[in-house]
């Protein structure tokens, strides 16, 4: 293990060199080879409302790829209103989990919440000394954020006599910190300076004051005290009334990093990092009706758009009029990319797909959340062409790719289960490979002769008809198709033919959104 800090792990067999560096090489053939993942232990109390306590813990450790095991210390009744109820669990019974996980599983790291009673800071402590782990977080959680006392002030001399002196960090919030120095005033960042000082003398080999709680003006200053260094860390402040569990997950986040071999400042950065951007991701979800509402671990992992314009799979009948965007026809009829994207939607398109061929990455992606926005208002999938990046900066529901971009596996792997991944493929060959790999259609073309790509072989409608036939995905036709076609298309007798993708039919025409309307309309009389 690299991690060097820490009273406790100074007084405790630390893991031979070679089974740490053998573990860190586990880590990196994880696919071939068994190996133990790295291993929170968190001893903390319930939060029925899921966004603090044990269950911030889980998914904070999920997030970050790290194995969690729990010692339930209380259940609390609790929401985004307050605290209702607190039931602490027997002090025997919490003795009886600590010894279940710790004889058992290799624990690296244990991290503390909610310890109700100075009974259970002694069990948790006697614990330690009979089971050793590498490094021990202390998160002396007393008052939740909407007041409500989760241990009473007798439990200052378990902290300040047993439990901070072994710890790793201690992680207090203002009003703790407060507690913590019998009462003194905590307001300005200068006094967190003079508090981390203050709180390290009780024993811990680090300390951490978390400046959730300063003025709405300012920063979301932390204080960082090393025992020799004070380090001020910023994150920039969100607005968001979801700030319920960011201090147990910032602490499990801190103990998840230590877990996988970080230094303890490292540690610390990775978890201030991730607070932030789930506070920015969860900014404006809405769940209960009180003051206080839970960050969400887990939203970055889906998109903005994805969530509310998808929300189910993908469902094929949108591939019925799928507009693809060329700016070179944008600008020849001099109308912006966002006006393009309205109006098509406007005359029934009925997904978009954005095909950018030159423009700068700065720009496409601008481009792209302003269609997002657009599209998600309207409850119309977007695409990206061939730009996996791009789709997943800007949130959109998928991409299109092509036969010599990214590999529809890899770009599986990247985009996640949920995203929309097309193919263009031009044979049955190329049709089973992408359903194959992950694909959610396929694009088959080109039909007819067209001026959208150079070189472009064309596979006429028998081509079309022979790979939807054995093509086990949905089928959109592409390359040359308009008004004047687009019926024969349809006609050719395949099931899983759904529609048709169009560039110049609506795009190089004078009004976009009538010329939308009239496919729109002529496709609706298709069988
Ligand atoms: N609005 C915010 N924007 C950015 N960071 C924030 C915000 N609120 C809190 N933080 C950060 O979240 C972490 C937890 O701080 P906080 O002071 O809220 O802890 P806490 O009171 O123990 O949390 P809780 O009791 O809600 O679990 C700190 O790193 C803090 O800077
Ligand atoms: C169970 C529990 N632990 C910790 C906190 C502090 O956020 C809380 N509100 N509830
Ligand atoms: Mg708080």
């Amino acid at each position: 293990m690299v991690y060097t800090g820490g009273g406790l792990s100074s007084k405790i067999p630390v893991e031979s060199t070679s089974s740490s560096s053998s573990r860190n090489l586990g880590l990196v053939v994880a696919m071939t080879q068994k190996h133990r993942p790295p291993h929170v232990l968190t001893v903390a109390g319930s939060d029925s409302g899921a966004g603090a306590g044990i269950q911030a813990d889980l998914k904070a450790c999920a997030a970050l790829g790290v194995y969690c095991s729990t010692v339930i210390t209380a259940v609390t009744a609790q929401n985004t209103v307050g605290v209702q109820g607190v039931n602490a669990v027997a002090e025997d019974f919490v003795e009886a989990q600590l010894r279940s996980v710790l004889s058992d599983m290799q624990v690296d790291v244990v991290k503390t919440g909610m310890l109700p009673s100075i009974g259970v800071v002694e069990i948790l402590c006697k614990s330690l000394k009979e089971f050793p782990v590498q490094a021990l977080v202390v998160d002396p959680v007393m008052v939740s954020t909407s007041g409500d006392v989760l241990a009473d002030s007798s439990i200052l001399v378990g902290f300040r006599g047993e439990l901070f002196p072994m710890a790793d960090i201690v992680t207090p919030n203002l009003k703790e910190a407060s507690a913590l120095l019998g009462g003194v005033e905590l307001k300005t960042v200068a006094d967190m300076h003079f508090a981390a000082k203050a709180i390290h003398d009780l024993g811990p080999r680090n300390v951490l004051i978390k400046g959730g709680d300063l003025p709405a003006s300012l920063d979301a200053v932390d204080v960082f005290f090393d025992g020799e260094n004070c380090y001020e860390l910023r994150a920039s402040r969100i607005n968001t009334r979801n700030t319920h569990g960011t201090g147990c997950t910032l602490a499990s986040c801190i103990a998840a990093e230590l877990a996988k071999g970080s230094l303890m400042l490292p540690a610390v950065q990775v978890a201030k990092r991730f607070v932030e951007s789930a506070l920015d991701y969860s900014k404006d979800i809405v769940i209960g009706s009180g003051p206080q509402g839970p960050l969400d671990h887990f939203l970055k992992l889906k998109s903005s758009v994805n969530s509310s314009s998808r929300g189910a799979a993908f469902n094929p009948s949108s591939l019925l009029l799928y507009a693809v965007t060329d700016s070179g026809m944008t600008k020849k009829w001099s109308r912006s990319m966002t006006d393009v994207v309205k109006a098509a939607i406007e005359g029934g398109a009925t997904i978009i797909q954005l095909r950018e061929k030159d423009v700068e990455t700065r720009e496409f992606m601008e481009l792209a959340k302003a269609c997002g926005e657009i599209c998600r208002s309207r409850g119309i999938p977007l695409v990206i062409n061939d730009r996996i990046d791009i789709a997943l900066a800007c949130g959109a529901d998928g991409v299109h790719v092509g036969q010599s971009d990214m590999p529809t596996r890899v770009a599986r792997a990247l985009l996640g289960p949920e995203k929309i991944i097309g193919v263009s493929c031009k044979t049955v060959e190329q049709a089973l490979q992408a359903w194959a790999d992950g694909a959610d259609y396929i694009g088959c073309g080109g039909v007819f002769p067209t001026s959208t790509k150079a070189n472009n072989l064309t596979i006429g409608l028998d081509g079309l008809k022979t790979v939807c036939l054995a093509s086990k995905l949905p089928v959109v036709a592409i390359g040359g198709i308009g008004i004047g076609n687009a019926l024969s298309v349809m006609d050719i007798g395949a099931p899983n033919l759904k529609g048709v993708a169009v560039v110049s039919a609506l795009f190089d025409r004078e009004c976009v959104s009538s010329e939308t309307r009239k496919l729109s309309d002529l496709l609706s009389t298709a069988k």
